[in-house]
């Protein structure tokens, strides 16, 4: 049977050592709490780090055995490990990064070191587990290149990925020395999900930016492969809560607290130690509640739970301090004999209490500077048996895109949050309750079960789509038929496009000469005397003629506009053709180009190209658009026409292409093997004009085209070529054909 296999850094429970020997517990954060809820099903298993160093082998075994009963393998770390890695990398160069916090960020070569160094760990710990039906689900910003690593090793592993906290402007990105393998590791996965569209658009801008890929809705185009990138709020056990706060358990806590605080409204205050949680903040807020607003002493607490997290990095260290000390000093300017404004708690919570706390709130006041999604929302919103209740809610959570009836609040802004507490504090009970009602209507909903479920099925899709365009990949059988169909051939037409087929686009078109094995194979192609090789592009003919022009190939130059036999000269294709209009386009693009750094002017005799793979990728596609249409219009009862290349615009004459062009070199009576590569949209053209027993070969990772078969890269055209040259050396055709 498959399974499932969870990957994170950190295991759902975890592992204390005590006076009495280790003790094992339930861990805090989102992810843990949120995933904690899933993954026992079947023969599923969680992969990950136990919080603690074991370096002894008989606790490791205690650790692994006991962990094992509860469907989970545990990931040692060392102690230099968890110093380089979890607080160095990941929390002392990832974290802040990705919540906009660049100032505390620190770049250590030993960081990254060891980053790559447990990503590997781990990988090695899921290929020991992963059968090859299994589904592999890699969670969060600790495990980067993991996804990457995998896929070297398992070419079909069916791998997702999750970010669970936000993913940052490009232009966060781009300040990490590290951005760009760290987006390749992503993209190793075949569905990467985050919390928000804000978040998926950040990263798509940033592979587009950073790796010049581009997407079509949200599918990125790897050469094996497309991504699938979208957008998944996660949610939580909403149940567990529900029924939690009916229990007889957790209604005695309230009880039992409420007698304690007497007769006061209480706010609720819940994160990990963190700066992105902005706790701080929320202390000056309430101070200010209490200073602008005296008629709220003793009818108001803040209950704040805060929970020891990544205490040795030194941010952390110093935010406790700050916490520390605003508590004290609000406490000891406000409160009185019989009343203590805040209740300040520094640990953990069993799940009872935490309910309890839940459903005593009158205020949840959740104002994190950054939050990937912050779940503490959602389980209070869930905790609301009778719907009283309030939340205050940071626009910048994650959260805050789904739960549009929580007063929101900008962070920054101390007033807006001091009026939102008043406001809350008074909010009357239907409003209360028409808001609450609607929001855990959609928390209820969306639950982290459907959350599981919706990210699976996408999976299941992404792979289904890989699969389906597998179909047209030219595999092995169809390549030994076409090699046989080329080796009983008497006479063979092969029409090659030249850029993206031939070879790689370069930066600057000029730099995409041919190299010496381009020019052997393409002359030994040539010196076979039932061959026609043709290269059939939409470049100019004196660069064709320049790169190419000693060798015995036609050539069509300009998209079908000169055609060259080899050893003899170019003519048009039609006499008659004008340029003259180029007079009145050429000024047009001469805007364009001035408006749009990095695009250049291709200037052909009958056409002309504005070309823009050199500017920025987003600017690029804008005015290309613009320009679209622009020309679109200024060519309408003309016979121009305007193509879209890859990146590029040209402008030439309607009715002569590279397909009309090719059906010369067919003639009257078509050779009984035709060959044609091309990898863009001009190419297309080709492959309509040729008959359909013709091997018609797309190029490049993108499904759609005319072309019978798909072939990943230049390489592997090179490769495919240089085995048609092997059936001559290997079986002399005449054996074949007998
Ligand atoms: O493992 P720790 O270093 O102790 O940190 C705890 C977890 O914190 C982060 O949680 C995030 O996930 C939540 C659920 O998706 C989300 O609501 C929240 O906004 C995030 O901050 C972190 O992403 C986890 O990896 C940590 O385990
Ligand atoms: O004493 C506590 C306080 C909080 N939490 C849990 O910690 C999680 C915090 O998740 P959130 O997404 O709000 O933030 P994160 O810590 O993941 O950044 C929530 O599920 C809380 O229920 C906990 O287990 N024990
Ligand atoms: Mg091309």
């Amino acid at each position: 049977m498959s399974k499932t296999i969870i990957i994170s850094n950190r295991l759902p429970t975890k592992v204390q050592r005590t006076a009495t020997g280790l003790t094992f517990q339930p861990s805090e954060g989102g992810l843990a709490t949120g995933l904690g809820s899933i993954y026992q099903a079947g023969d599923n298993v969680w992969v990950g780090w136990p919080g603690l160093s074991v370096d002894e082998s008989a606790e490791q075994d205690q650790v692994r055995e006991q962990l094992s009963a509860d469907s989970m393998a545990p990931v040692f770390l060392s102690e230099a490990e968890i110093r380089d890695f979890y607080e160095g990398f990941s929390n002392s160069t990832l974290w802040p990064t990705f919540h906009y916090f660049p100032q505390y960020a620190t770049y250590e070569q030993a960081h990254w070191d060891a980053y790559v160094a447990v990503n590997e760990k781990f990988c090695q710990a899921v290929l020991e587990l992963a059968g090859p039906d299994d589904t592999i689900w890699v969670q969060d910003y600790q495990l980067l290149l993991l996804p990457e690593m995998l896929r070297r090793e398992r070419p079909e592993a069916t791998i997702g990925f999750f970010l669970h906290i936000p993913f940052p402007s490009y232009e966060l990105l781009r300040g990490l020395p590290w951005g760009a393998e760290l987006l390749r590791g992503m993209l190793g996965a075949d569905l990467i999900g985050f919390h928000t569209f804000d978040y998926m658009q950040h990263f798509l801008s940033a592979v587009s930016r950073l790796l010049g890929l581009s997407n079509h809705n949200g599918q990125v185009e790897m050469p094996d492969r497309p991504v699938l990138v979208d957008a998944f709020p996660m949610g939580i056990d909403y149940q567990r809560y529900a029924e939690a706060a009916i229990s007889k358990a957790v209604q005695h806590h309230e009880q039992a607290y409420r007698e304690a605080l007497g007769d006061t409204r209480v706010v609720l205050s819940i994160d990990r130690l963190d700066y992105s949680k902005g706790i701080a903040q929320r202390l000056h807020a309430f101070e200010e509640l209490l200073l602008q607003h005296p008629e709220w002493h003793e009818r108001v607490n803040l209950l704040m739970v805060v929970v020891p997290s990544r205490d040795r990095v030194a941010q952390y260290a110093a935010l406790k301090e700050e916490i520390d000390e605003l508590v004290g000093r609000i406490n000891a300017q406000y409160r009185t004999i019989s009343w203590n404004p805040i209740h300040y708690f520094y640990r953990s919570f069993p799940f009872d209490e935490l309910s309890a706390l839940y459903c005593l709130a009158d205020v949840a006041l959740v104002t994190p500077v950054r939050d990937g999604m912050n779940l503490v929302a959602k389980e209070f919103i869930a905790s609301k048996a009778n719907q009283r209740g309030v939340l205050i809610l940071s626009e910048r959570a994650g959260a805050a895109q789904e739960l549009a009836e929580a007063l929101l609040i900008n962070p920054t802004d101390t007033n807006q949050m001091v009026e939102s507490l008043h406001e809350a504090l008074r909010l009357p009970a239907e409003e209360q309750q028409a808001r609450m009602t609607a929001m855990q209507q959609l928390v209820r909903q969306y639950d982290v079960f459907a959350w599981t479920r919706l990210f699976m099925d996408r999976l299941a899709y992404s792979k289904i789509k890989q699969q389906t365009l597998a179909t047209d990949v030219l595999d092995t059988q169809a390549q030994n038929q076409l090699r046989h169909d080329y080796a009983v051939a008497e006479r063979r037409l092969l029409l090659f496009d030249y850029d993206g087929t031939l070879v790689r686009f370069t930066h600057n078109p000029q730099h995409a000469r041919p190299d010496q094995e381009l020019l052997k194979l393409l002359g030994n192609l040539a010196a076979d005397a039932r061959n026609q090789v043709v290269v059939i592009s939409g470049r100019d003919r004196t660069t064709l003629e320049r790169w190419l022009g000693h060798l015995p190939i036609d050539f069509i130059a300009e998209h079908g506009v000169w055609l060259r036999r080899a050893g003899g000269s170019w003519h048009l294709f039609q006499e008659g053709l004008r340029a003259e209009w180029k007079r009145d386009i050429r000024p047009i693009l001469d805007q364009y180009v001035s408006r749009t750094p990095g695009s250049s002017i291709e200037e052909k005799d009958y056409s002309l190209v504005w070309h823009y793979r050199r500017a920025d990728a987003g600017l690029g596609a804008l005015r290309a658009r613009d320009l679209l249409n622009h020309l679109t219009f200024m060519t309408s009862n003309t016979d121009l026409h305007v193509l879209e290349g890859k990146k590029v615009l040209e402008i030439k004459h309607a009715g002569i292409h590279k397909g009309t062009a090719a059906a010369q070199w067919l003639g009257p009576e078509p050779p009984p093997f035709v060959l044609a590569l091309g990898d863009d949209r001009t190419d297309e053209d080709t492959f309509a004009a040729l008959p359909p027993e013709a091997y018609t070969l797309k190029v490049g990772p993108t499904p759609r085209s005319l072309a019978r078969y798909a072939v990943s890269n230049v390489a592997h055209v090179r490769q495919l070529l240089s085995s048609l040259l092997q059936i001559e050396t290997i079986v002399p055709p005449a054996v074949l054909s007998a």
